[in-house]
């Protein structure tokens, strides 16, 4: 056990402000007398919403020659702010010193609770992550010998932090502790369980490898509960209550069902203890400074019944990760690990219900009118349907589109007309990219496209016969043999791209015999008059192409159809 409370703990709390530096004299030993007991801010809050590891102040405390090799057992509270936690803790705290010392470990009647800082009031107190920096040193009844740490966390749900902030501190605890106290007021309500979800969930994402079930124990304690003639008081009464809660039926809704499995999946073990109200001075007295004069007999009894519960040698619970047992050492370690995950961007921001709903829609109307643009478009230009005028692709484009726009802001989401402004843009900016596909897509299934390359080899090779022939027949030898090659090289490049493109092998040289013949035309014949001829010859062949399946219905139809006009004129205006 530890050793005696008249040694080390001697300062209240509020009483401290720097941390538990110089615990060793010049010559190393360690200097206990000087070393004053108190909580010590491990997790610290930052001012922008981020949270930093003391890595010093929590090596002090469990690196410690006398404890560093021992196996951990990190008992922490954790819930809602302003709930009683800090007092609670205070009350563990008085166990560990005095349950050894025979006589009531409780206190005196007049004795002002000291230990972890709490107060009244509505504003909260906790921030961060505390330690107690002296770590206990029990003996099992087994023979081991285990060192216990209590951590105080910052309350869930203050006006101050956001849900990323509770859900790093509640899961962060989570995760070291090996006995979680979810601390509850009044009831197990099914947005404790939610939250609980959240949050384990979150702690779930920043573990690398989960065997069987993430997380040890969890204790729900559900404080001022004042239905006794339905559960009674204590373990007996809570583990019943918790029974009923988490319940799993056939009958259940999904979503009921689900939260539940979640929580089952993730604790090896899971209690519940009622706690009576501790009385109004406790509640409401500002003066009320902790003494137990002033908190209720019912309370007191059933903080007999709790605290050891939680902490005498038999029911500790060592810290285990991964199935192995942890020493205080080690979860330096974790502590370290876990904590840069938290800091890293690379974890999703969990947020508040009503904004991951008003994603969920948005996002859902934004798939929905996407799926009916998409299927719209198959319709007309789809891997099965011929080549379509590009005039007529590009009309269509605009018709389907501002149904899908239209779709998208008739859709019922929550959030308002300005959270979804942003998601009306990504849909835009998504059909366009689509409609860039699909041209890519139409203009591929347009012959003369692809029949550019070997056209434009073939009257390469057929000029360079005729110069060869004629500056053969004036004499000039060298300019006909060169005219020769270049016949020879624009043969051998058509027979290579047309193996290339019977063959699917060797596409990055059809890449570049289309590009080189792509220039070829581009400077050389096209501006010789092949414009004008080819593009004419394209225009009226995929015109009669496109009529011709088509009906004259989609394509043709659209520039007719009076109905289709101010619909695309009508997008314009939206945007
Ligand atoms: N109703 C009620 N009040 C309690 C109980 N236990 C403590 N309190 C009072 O609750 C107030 C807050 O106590 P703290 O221990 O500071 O609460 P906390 O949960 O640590 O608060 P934060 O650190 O702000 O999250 C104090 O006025 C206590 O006297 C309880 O079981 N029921
Ligand atoms: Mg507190």
């Amino acid at each position: 056990m530890a050793e005696s409370p008249s040694v080390r703990h001697r300062k209240h709390a509020s009483e401290s402000s720097d941390d538990a530096s110089s615990p060793s004299t010049p010559d190393g030993s360690d200097m206990e007398v000087v070393q004053e007991a108190r909580p010590v801010q491990v997790v610290v809050a930052q001012g922008d919403h981020t949270f930093e590891l003391d890595e010093a102040a929590l090596e002090r405390i469990l690196l410690r020659p006398e404890v560093r090799n021992k196996e951990v057992v990190v008992v922490s509270v954790a819930g809602a702010f302003r709930k009683g936690k800090s007092f609670l803790l205070d009350f563990l705290l008085r166990y560990m010193y005095r349950q050894s010392m025979g006589g009531s470990w409780l206190g005196g009647e007049a004795e002002p609770l000291t230990g972890f800082s709490w107060r009244g009031g509505s504003e909260r107190e906790t921030t961060g992550i505390q330690v107690w920096n002296e770590v206990f040193l029990v003996d099992k009844p087994d023979g081991s010998q285990v060192a216990v740490l209590l951590m105080d966390t910052q309350g869930t749900f203050d006006s101050q932090s956001t849900i990323r902030d509770s859900a790093t501190v509640f899961a962060l605890s989570t995760m070291t502790s090996s006995v979680q106290v979810y601390n509850l007021s009044q009831n197990i309500q099914e947005d404790d369980l939610q939250h609980l979800q959240l949050f384990t969930e979150y702690g779930k994402l920043a573990m690398e490898e989960i065997f069987l079930k993430p997380f040890q124990s969890l204790v729900l304690l559900v404080r001022d509960w004042s239905f006794p003639y339905e559960f009674q008081y204590g373990s007996v009464g809570g583990t019943k209550l918790l029974e009923k809660r988490l319940k799993i039926s056939e009958k259940q809704h999904e979503e009921l069902q689900s939260v539940r499995k979640h929580i089952h999946s993730c604790f090896t073990h899971m209690g519940c203890f009622l706690m009576p109200h501790p009385g109004l001075n406790v509640a409401t007295n500002p003066h009320f400074d902790g003494r137990l004069a002033d908190i209720d007999p019912e309370f007191k009894k059933h903080l007999q019944e709790l605290v050891p519960m939680l902490l005498s040698p038999t029911n500790l619970v060592v810290k285990e990760i991964n199935g192995s047992k942890i020493t205080c050492r080690g979860l330096v370690e974790y502590f370290k690990a876990y904590m840069k995950i938290y800091q890293g961007e690379e974890l999703p921001h969990p947020k508040s219900m009503l904004q991951a709903t008003a994603e969920a829609n948005n996002l859902a109307a934004v798939a929905l009118s996407k799926d009916s643009y998409v299927k719209a478009m198959e319709q007309i230009c789809g891997g099965d349907r011929p080549f379509l005028a590009p005039a007529d692709l590009e009309r269509k484009h605009q018709e389907y589109r501002y149904t899908a726009v239209a779709q998208f802001t008739s859709t019922k989401k929550m959030g308002g007309e300005e959270f979804s402004r942003r998601y009306l843009e990504q849909l835009e900016a998504e059909l366009d990219e689509l409609f860039a596909n699909f041209v890519k897509h139409n203009d591929g299934k347009n012959i003369f496209h692809s029949a550019r390359t070997p056209a434009t080899l073939f009257v390469v090779m057929l000029v360079f016969y005729v110069v060869s022939g004629l500056t053969g027949f004036v004499g000039l030898d060298l300019v006909a043999s060169l005219c020769n090659m270049a016949v020879g090289a624009a043969l051998m490049a058509l027979c290579v791209w047309a193996y290339v493109r019977y063959s699917g092998a060797f596409r990055d040289v059809g890449v570049w015999i289309d590009r080189i013949a792509e220039t070829v035309w581009n400077q050389g014949l096209e501006p010789v008059g092949g414009r004008i001829l080819w593009g004419k010859m394209k225009r009226s062949i995929s015109d009669s192409v496109h009529r011709g399946k088509n009906g004259g219905d989609n394509g043709g139809g659209a520039e007719r159809n009076p109905a289709v006009q101010p619909r695309g004129r009508g997008k314009a205006k939206m945007n």
